[in-house]
């Protein structure tokens, strides 16, 4: 029953901010199209298309709301408009009472707070659709009090997310059967995407796990700081964390009347990003500026803080490949390299004509070259790039939307604190870096580093193939004198190349065998 109302408020909001003209013009059934003009007699749908998608989301609730915050970073599937209105959500909602928190934690450590935690703040300091963060202090494994951070998940979200993604699911199936736009849209494709996605963020070990490495990849950096986890305090309902101390990125009036150096911020921000992206292949890809801040404390002053792991990009070395190919292609204007490199790497058709995707692909970015360099947005220009595959149907990997939607945020925040930030100089250098080291000697170091412990275990039976392969050589060569002297001849040679080749790749091993065991020990 209660599935029944929640559906028919759905169906109620949809016909009261004029949603249904969004797909219903474009059923293909004429009954269909005259029901969508008879709903529309006498509601007032002056207000833009993508701020009445906004409002209504709002009125649905955080499910909603944050169902149009995924949908907002799907640029390749949206009309800008509608991107930019859902881009502008936000998931306050009031906090959950500190009473149900405090439950929450007693249940998943069985114990009371009090014991957990010397002291907890019982006001949150940020309430959001799907967790509540409160301060505290506890004592860790030395004894010694820490300030921490609690993150708690609100209770019972899983059977109201279930619910919503039931009927989710079922109007992307309807939309997807009767309109033609509707199918264009991938309706069940994005509500597939958007489970994933809140199921990730019901589970704060994995939240938990993605900031312990992210802050083990970022440690050498010196340029961003991340929360330590607390590993006994933490559950799936609840995360603890370091408490962190820093101006919000949004504040940058007060950052820079403290002496922060904002172009050198701006720089430094895409530094991470590019270092977490080419080198580690592990990018967090929650960037909006709530979740980033600065520290003023002296010894690490003008260092960002990274808060809120909950989503993160992975990214597999074929796809940085594609990436930093693509972007060096396209800046040497190398539009044919492009088309053959979607192509190469299977991301269009193996029968695609080379010269039709070139020719879309110019007209997608030679409009860029109009500007200077430094102003050409690396995440605009990804995001055509995705738009022209599709019609070359291409099923964009949602890793690299992610990774598309972060590079928007990005530039976006880096151009926000500096104006003048030449974001190609800024991200070169990481590119030029990463292809030096994959088609270098660094490549084929590692790749024998990591095949040591293979050929180290065909060295003992070298000797044995090689006696086999020579004892089977002279049976087969008998006959005519001259046929005999010819085999002869090529099994000397043969016998040559195998015993130089043999040593060399005896050498080979030992060198292998010496730096495996010097990696071991
Ligand atoms: N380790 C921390 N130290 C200090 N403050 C923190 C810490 N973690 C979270 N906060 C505070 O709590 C707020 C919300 O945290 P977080 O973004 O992780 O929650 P969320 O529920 O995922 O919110 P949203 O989805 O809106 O980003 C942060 O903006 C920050 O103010």
């Amino acid at each position: 029953m209660s599935r029944f109302l929640r559906g028919a408020t759905i169906v109620w909001v949809v016909f009261r901010y004029g949603l249904d003209g969004l797909v219903l013009d474009s059923f293909q059934k004429p009954w269909l199209r005259w029901l969508s003009r008879l709903l529309s007699v006498g509601r007032n749908l002056d207000a833009p298309r993508g701020q009445r998608l906004r409002e209504a989301l709002e009125r649905l609730g955080p499910i909603f709301v944050k169902f149009g915050q995924v949908l907002s970073t799907r640029r390749d599937l949206l009309p800008a408009d509608m991107a930019d209105e859902l881009a502008r959500l936000q998931d306050r909602v009031p906090p959950f009472d500190p009473a149900i928190a405090m439950a929450t934690i007693e249940r998943a450590f069985r114990r009371p707070v009090d014991e957990v935690f010397v002291a907890f703040d019982r006001t949150p300091v940020a309430s959001a659709s799907i967790a509540q963060v409160h301060f505290a202090t506890l004592r860790d494994r030395a004894g010694v009090e820490r300030e921490v951070a609690v993150k708690v998940l609100r209770p019972g979200m899983l059977p109201v997310i279930e619910k919503d993604l039931g009927l989710m699911r079922m109007m992307a199936g309807w939309v997807e059967g009767l309109s033609a736009d509707g199918k264009r849209l991938k309706p069940r494709e994005v509500v597939a995407e958007f489970d994933n996605y809140l199921h990730d963020e019901l589970d704060l070990v994995r939240e938990a796990a993605n900031a312990a490495q992210l802050r083990r990849n970022m440690a050498g950096l010196d340029l961003v700081l991340i929360p330590e986890i607390f590993w006994d305090f933490c559950h799936p309902e609840v995360m603890v964390m370091q408490r962190m101390n820093g101006v919000p990125i949004s504040q940058v009036e007060r950052l820079r009347d403290a002496g922060v150096d904002i172009p050198k911020l701006a720089r430094d921000g895409v530094t991470i990003f590019f270092t977490q992206v080419f080198r580690d292949g592990f990018f967090h890809a929650d960037m909006h500026p709530g979740n980033i801040q600065v520290s003023l404390e002296p010894a690490t002053f003008g260092r960002y803080i990274s808060l809120d792991f909950g989503i993160v990009g992975t990214l597999t070395e074929s796809d940085k490949e594609y990436l930093a190919q693509n972007f060096v292609a396209f800046f040497r204007r190398d539009y044919k390299r492009v088309a053959e490199l979607h192509i190469e790497s299977g991301w269009v058709p193996r029968e695609t004509r080379v010269n039709d995707l070139e020719s879309a692909i110019r007209a997608v970015c030679e409009p860029y070259f109009d500007r200077p360099l430094k102003e050409i947005s690396l995440g605009m220009v990804l995001m055509r790039l995705f738009q022209t595959s599709r019609r070359f149907q291409v099923e964009i990997q949602p890793q690299l939307v992610l990774l598309q939607k972060t590079l928007l945020n990005i530039e976006g925040l880096g151009r926000q604190l500096d104006p003048e930030l030449d974001l190609w100089s800024t991200a070169k250098p990481f590119l030029e870096k990463w292809m030096l080291e994959q088609m270098g000697p660094q490549r084929l170091w590692r790749e024998l580093r990591a095949e040591a412990p293979h050929y180290a275990k065909l060295v003992p039976e070298l000797p044995r193939l090689l006696y086999d392969y020579l004892s089977r050589r002279p049976a087969e060569s008998h006959g005519a004198l001259r046929d005999l002297l010819e085999a002869q001849k090529r099994t000397n040679r043969l016998l040559q190349s195998i015993i130089y080749g043999g040593l060399g790749f005896v050498l080979g091993l030992l060198v292998m065998q010496l730096m495996v065991r010097v990696r071991l020990f």
